[in-house]
């Protein structure tokens, strides 16, 4: 796949079949639309793009809370995620002001222009151009004139609400994270880099990975999960407590950090993936560090048997 961004000059000599939206989780939803893409796309001899933005728009847009704007998965992981599926280009097209004013016909003429567009695939509420004034209509009142084809994909249903970004957003921020990875169809999972504590892990004999997170990332509420651990392609069971250790200290911020089991290497500064399985308890402040070895004692034994 090829992974273009921080450009809106790019161009795909071919013919393409495209799919486009925030794409925030890249949750069933947005799976069967690239299910969908890929499927044309080898039908029809086209190349397959997804394009996406390099940050939620909203974040322009508005001047929300940061609570308001967190997502699922960054753009690292997103691109992550994309990687798998197979399709040929990924494009995260910068949010400049120039783009946020372009009308719906201005859009359609830049992406037929730029890369061949054939075919559109998008969802039944996609929208675009000034003010989210393009949509799946607009798209097809134009597709004679500039010569590519349509196709709607239905929202799929998780009993009676559509599955969303939201919908999983507010799965995940209430805790019910088996909800939220079913939703998902794959697990929740932070991708970042292993950082120093403070030590104090190995001197009670429970060493632990920290995580540094970029604000924007969603995270379930302070508490322990069950969690599987991506180290050098090696999957090992993880235990991780989201929050901020209040046991330690009053002022720390949020962080995640991870014991993994059956496990003994200094990962200092490795990339790792953590994907969350299940909760187990919150977060809590013991009177003594020893109270809270003796509590991730039994956490880790609950993670071992899940
Ligand atoms: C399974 C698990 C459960 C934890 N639960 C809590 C907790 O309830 N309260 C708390 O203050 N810290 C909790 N922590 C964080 C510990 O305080 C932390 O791992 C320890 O201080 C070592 O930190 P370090 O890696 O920075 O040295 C937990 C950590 C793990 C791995
Ligand atoms: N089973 C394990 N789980 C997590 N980290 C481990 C494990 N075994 C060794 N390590 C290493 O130990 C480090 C954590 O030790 P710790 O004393 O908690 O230090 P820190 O506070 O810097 O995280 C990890 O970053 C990792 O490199």
């Amino acid at each position: 796949m090829e992974y273009i961004r921080e450009t809106i000059d790019f161009k795909v000599a071919n013919d393409t079949a495209i799919t486009l939206g925030k794409f925030d989780g890249l949750h069933k939803g947005h799976e069967l639309l690239i299910e969908n893409l890929i499927k044309i796309s080898n039908e029809k001899n086209l190349k397959s793009v997804a394009f996406t933005f390099d940050i939620p728009p909203v974040k322009l847009v508005k001047e929300d809370k940061l609570s308001q704007n967190k997502v699922i998965t960054t753009n690292d992981e997103k691109h992550y995620i994309f990687e798998k599926t197979g399709l040929d280009y990924l494009i995260e097209c910068p949010f400049r002001k120039e783009i946020m004013m372009m009308s719906p016909i201005d859009f359609i003429k830049w992406m037929v222009k730029s890369l061949n567009v054939k075919y559109f695939i998008v969802g039944e509420d996609f929208k675009f151009g000034y003010k989210r004034q393009g949509n799946y209509i607009t798209l097809k009142e134009y597709s004679k004139q500039f010569g590519y084809k349509v196709l709607v994909i239905t929202k799929i249903k998780d009993e009676q609400r559509d599955i969303s970004s939201t919908y999983i957003r507010e799965e995940l921020l209430s805790g019910n994270i088996r909800k939220a990875n079913s939703l998902l169809g794959y697990e929740f999972f932070v991708k970042s880099k292993v950082i120093q504590g403070n030590k104090i892990g190995r001197t009670i004999g429970i060493p632990t990975i920290n995580m540094i997170l970029p604000p924007n990332k969603i995270l379930p509420p302070n508490g322990v999960y069950v969690t599987s651990v991506n180290v050098d392609e090696k999957w090992y069971r993880g235990v991780t407590n989201v929050g901020c250790k209040p046991t330690i200290s009053d002022n720390n911020p949020i962080g995640i950090e991870t014991y993994i089991i059956d496990f003994c290497q200094d990962i200092y500064g490795k990339e790792v993936y953590v994907s969350f399985l299940d909760f187990i308890r919150e977060e809590r402040k013991f009177n003594s560090i020893e109270e809270l070895k003796h509590q991730m004692i039994s956490d880790i034994e609950i993670a071992k048997k899940w």
